[in-house]
Order: structure tokens, then C-alpha cells, then sequence
């Protein structure tokens, strides 16, 4: 296994020269595709805490969903433009503790925080761009299953994410039973639904009409598709907030001393969605933006097994399966689904009042599941 920490230029929040912190990473070689071919030279970035013991059995695999990266708990920092996305949860004594395990997250194949994805070098040196393959939730598990190797990690004690994360989490359950122990699969889903479907066509059109997305070759223009990527995450970000939470915080207010009625004005839930978009644009790659939504698309742990309920059934890790009461771009009955077809498998409820970023945002409620699970006996 080669360890580097090379600056790479990505369109995202990583550019080239960034210092990069606590990230390490590794070269893993070629990735067979799910629908074909094969990505050459797939480097992946890594985060760990904790060390692995000498049985191999303390390893826990955290999966972040479509916008996040392996800095799972932390400041920011160098290498490190935002904090961790669960921060407070791994540490000495935390819920994923590191004292106890070997904690590892990684980003995703396709994404731009340091892994390979359409802001990489190509074999002929220039950024992938449109020539980046179509990826699955299947192929990325296939690009982890090669990190555990490069890391010893024979079988994962726990694999758990939330969203995108929990489709990962999921999908190693149903593809590899014997190299995880516990899968814990948070506000996420065994296939993706129509109407998750539908919500990404919106955002990956908005991305694809932008001019300056260029057919996804624009990394050698001084601009990228930010509008389309900004209107993505307003569509996207609505569906991960609940209607009672807007309309108790927003209702029918205007942003400061703006006229909404005038016309030129905004609504202040206007500009809290301009206000997520532009910071999602300034920290992400809108390539890897489409890739990862095709990516979740894609997902169906039935595909070609008979379908999901053959596909549950095979599962042999124990699952623990998390619901946001609040959810409603992954309603509480995905959850149900999944853990009606996995024998013996566990289900809790999150109450929230934000929706589907719950699993985000109801960090004490995440923290006393995932430390529950991981405190029993191994
Ligand atoms: C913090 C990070 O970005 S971590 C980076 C990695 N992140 C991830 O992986 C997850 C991606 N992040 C997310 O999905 C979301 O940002 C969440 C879940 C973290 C948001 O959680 P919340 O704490 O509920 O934040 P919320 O949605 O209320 O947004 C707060 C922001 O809106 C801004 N805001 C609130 N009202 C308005 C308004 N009327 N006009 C403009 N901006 C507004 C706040 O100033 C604040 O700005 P800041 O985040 O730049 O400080
Ligand atoms: N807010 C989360 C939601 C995706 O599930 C993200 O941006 O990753």
C-alpha cells in the first residue's frame, strides 16, 4: 500500500497546494465498473482515529452522505474547510470511540474531497471531466472493500452512514455478510424511490443547463456551473428540511428590509436557500455533484438478486436501522421496509423537527444509538 499526500487540483473545496491536514491517502489500483470498464488508478482519501488492535476486529467504517467527506469530527483546519459533519461523535469516550476502536471514513469515489472523481487527473493528465464513468453505490462499496484490504481490515466490526452514507452502509451488508459484524443504516433507504428520482432529475438538469457547465468540461475555465449547482441545492436542501420547520422559522417573513412584493425582493427562506447554495458552491465540485446523485440513483440492493426483499434477506450482519420522524424525502417507511426484510434487525426513531438533515443536526440522539450499539460486548 503507498501512502501519499499529494495537493491535487479539484474544482471543489481541496485546490491545488491546500495543505491537507490530518487526510492520508492511498492508491488502490484499478476499480472494476458494475456496468463495465474499469477506472485506472483509483486513489482514495482517508481519515482515522484510533488504532486497529492486533485481532482486527475493532474497525468501523463511517460513511458520510452526498456532500460530506472523511473529516467526520473536528475543527476546521488546515485540509479541513469545514468541521466535521458529526462532530462531537468519535473521540476517547465518544459514541464511536476511539479508544476502544479503529475509526475509519473515507471519501467516496466520485466525490472531490480528496478521492478520485471527475475533478482527478485522467490517465492523459487533464481532469476527467464528461469522460468520468458512471458509477454505482456498488462500485464505491467495491473501492472501500479495497481500502479495508489496504488497511488489513478483514471484517468491519460496524459499517454505518446516514442518506447516501446509509446506502453505502446497507450495500456492504447485502455484497459482503462476512466482512461486516453490524451495519447501522440511518434516514436511508434499500433502493432509491421514484420520487427521490424525480427531485435529483430536477437538480441534475439545473446543473446541466447551466452554460458554464460545458458538458462537464470546464475545469480550465475561470468559471464553472455555479448557478446550475446553486439551484441544485436549493431544490436538494428544501427536501432535507421539513414544511413545519420553514414556515415556523421563515413563514411569510421578508429578508431584512427586503420587499419581496416588489418583486426584486426576497423572501427570507430565499435567502437562506441562496445562502446554502452559494456556500455549496464554493466547497463542491458540481461533476462530483452529478456523479454522486446518478450514484444514489442508481441504488437498489435488488438489482439482479432477486430483488430487495431476496437481497434483505441474505443479510447475516445485525442491522440497526434509524428513521427521522420528520423525514420526507426518506420517509420513516423506507426504514420500516429495511428492517421488516433483515432478520433480526433493530429499529429506532430520531425525533426531529428538521427533517431528513436530522440524522445531521440530532447529533445527541445519533450519538446515544451509535454508542449504545457499539458499547455491547463485541
Ligand atoms: C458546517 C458544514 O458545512 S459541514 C461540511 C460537511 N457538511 C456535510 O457533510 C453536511 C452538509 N451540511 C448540511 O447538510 C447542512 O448545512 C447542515 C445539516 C449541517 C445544516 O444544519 P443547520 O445547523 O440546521 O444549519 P441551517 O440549515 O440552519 O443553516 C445555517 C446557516 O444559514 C444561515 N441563514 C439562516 N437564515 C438565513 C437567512 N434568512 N438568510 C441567509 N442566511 C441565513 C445562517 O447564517 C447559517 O450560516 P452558516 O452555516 O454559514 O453559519
Ligand atoms: N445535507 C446532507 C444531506 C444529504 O443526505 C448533505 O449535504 O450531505
Amino acid at each position: 500500500m503507498t501512502t501519499t499526500s499529494p495537493p491535487r487540483a479539484t474544482s471543489g473545496a481541496w485546490r491545488d497546494g491546500d495543505p491537507v491536514g490530518r487526510r492520508r491517502f492511498v492508491d488502490l489500483g484499478a476499480v472494476e465498473l458494475e456496468r463495465g470498464g474499469v477506472l485506472p488508478a483509483v486513489r482514495v482519501a482517508y481519515e482515522t482515529w484510533g488504532e486497529l488492535n492486533a485481532a482486527g476486529d475493532n474497525a468501523v467504517l463511517v460513511e458520510h452522505a452526498l456532500t460530506g467527506d472523511s473529516h467526520v469530527d473536528g475543527p476546521t483546519g488546515p485540509g479541513h474547510p469545514t468541521p466535521g459533519w458529526w462532530d462531537g461523535l468519535v473521540g476517547p469516550g465518544k459514541p464511536l470511540d476511539s479508544d476502544r476502536y479503529f475509526v475509519v471514513a473515507a471519501n467516496v469515489l466520485g466525490g472531490c474531497q480528496g478521492s478520485t472523481g471527475p475533478s482527478s487527473p485522467s490517465p492523459d493528465g487533464t481532469p476527467w471531466g464528461s469522460r468520468f464513468p458512471f458509477v454505482t453505490v456498488r462500485d464505491q462499496v467495491q473501492t472501500e472493500l479495497l481500502l479495508a484490504d489496504a488497511l488489513g481490515v478483514a471484517r468491519w466490526h460496524t459499517v454505518l452512514g446516514g442518506s447516501m452514507g446509509g446506502m453505502r452502509a446497507l450495500e456492504w451488508a447485502v455484497t459482503h455478510p462476512e466482512r461486516v459484524g453490524t451495519a447501522i443504516v440511518l434516514a436511508s433507504t434499500a433502493y432509491a424511490t421514484a420520487e427521490q428520482i424525480g427531485w435529483c432529475q430536477a437538480q441534475l438538469l439545473a446543473i446541466r443547463a447551466d452554460p458554464e457547465f460545458r458538458g462537464g468540461d470546464y475545469y480550465d475555465h475561470p468559471t464553472g456551473p455555479d448557478t446550475g449547482l446553486g439551484i441544485a441545492r436549493r431544490i436538494a436542501h428544501v427536501t432535507y428540511r421539513s414544511e413545519l420547520e420553514l414556515h415556523e422559522r421563515f413563514g411569510r417573513e421578508p429578508q431584512q428590509s427586503e420587499d419581496p412584493l416588489g418583486g426584486r425582493g426576497r423572501y427570507a427562506v430565499e435567502s437562506y436557500l441562496d445562502h446554502h447554495a452559494g456556500k455549496l458552491a464554493g466547497r463542491f465540485d458540481a461533476n462530483s455533484y452529478v456523479v454522486l446523485t446518478e450514484a444514489m440513483n442508481s441504488h437498489d440492493v435488488g438489482r439482479g438478486r432477486g430483488g430487495v426483499a431476496a437481497a434483505l434477506a441474505r443479510v447475516t450482519a445485525e442491522v440497526v436501522v434509524v428513521a427521522v420522524d420528520s423525514d420526507r424525502l426518506y420517509p420513516p417507511r423506507l426504514s420500516h421496509e429495511i428492517a421488516a426484510a433483515v432478520p433480526g434487525s433493530r429499529l429506532h426513531t430520531v425525533h426531529s423537527d428538521y427533517g431528513h438533515d436530522g440524522f445531521l443536526i440530532e447529533i445527541e440522539q445519533v450519538g446515544a444509538i451509535v454508542g449504545q450499539v457499539l458499547a455491547a460486548p463485541a
